[in-house]
């Protein structure tokens, strides 16, 4: 495996686990994502919709030993998935992977010094309502949303949940496509980085 000795997000793609049709949050998104959330090292965190562990993985990396991250989603076969990615990674003793639904997750209550919710936009109200009650003092949430509706929702909402620092960040990434006559730049999918705070 490459040399993981860097600090900062940044694992190439390709070098997770992959299964068909378990989404995982691309390269630049995520070092975006993960950015706005501001980790600190032993913060705890939550990372709603888990999907390949991508996030889960590179918060678990941050965080350091005295951190934790909660990956949870809904679907088995992606909370299978990212238990073997943070195995592949050598992080799992940093983790735990739930399989629960966003909803019912948040209503246990349980405090987080950040929340990355990278699923679960046809409740996003009720996510990011129950994110700012699970959240401690000075703690971020961010959001991944690839549809214009999720994203003003999301944001009417932290600013109606009473979130500091409101702000949505649109991503638009080309990638080289090396060909014969040159590199053709391919344009992936637009997504919406929507991050807050909650005050000290
Ligand atoms: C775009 S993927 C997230 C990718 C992930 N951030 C990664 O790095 O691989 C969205 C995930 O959210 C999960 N999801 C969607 N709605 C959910 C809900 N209401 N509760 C829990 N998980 C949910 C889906 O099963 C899917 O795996």
């Amino acid at each position: 495996m490459q040399n993981l000795d860097w600090v900062v997000p940044g694992i190439p793609d390709e070098m997770f686990e992959r299964v068909e049709k378990i989404p995982m949050t691309k390269e630049e998104i995520r070092a975006i994502t993960i950015s706005k959330a501001r980790l600190r090292s032993g913060w705890k965190v939550l990372d709603i919709g888990c999907g390949s562990g991508s996030i889960t993985v590179e918060a678990a990396r941050l965080v350091g030993d005295g951190g934790k991250v909660t990956g949870v989603d809904r679907s088995h076969d992606a909370c299978q998935l990212t238990l073997r990615n943070l195995e592949r990674f050598g992080v799992s003793a940093r983790a735990e992977v739930v399989e629960a639904d966003a909803v019912d997750y948040l209503s246990r209550g349980e405090r987080f010094n950040a929340i990355i919710v990278g699923g679960a936009s046809e409740e996003i109200e009720e996510v990011i309502s129950l994110a700012r009650r699970c959240l401690l003092p000075g703690g971020t949430l961010v959001l991944n949303a690839i549809m214009l509706e999720t994203c003003t929702r999301a944001v009417a909402s932290m600013r109606a949940s009473g979130f500091e620092g409101v702000e949505c960040t649109e991503v638009i990434v080309a990638r080289g496509m090396y060909a014969s006559q040159g590199t053709a730049m391919i344009a992936r999918n637009p997504v919406f980085v929507i991050s807050c705070r909650v005050g000290e």
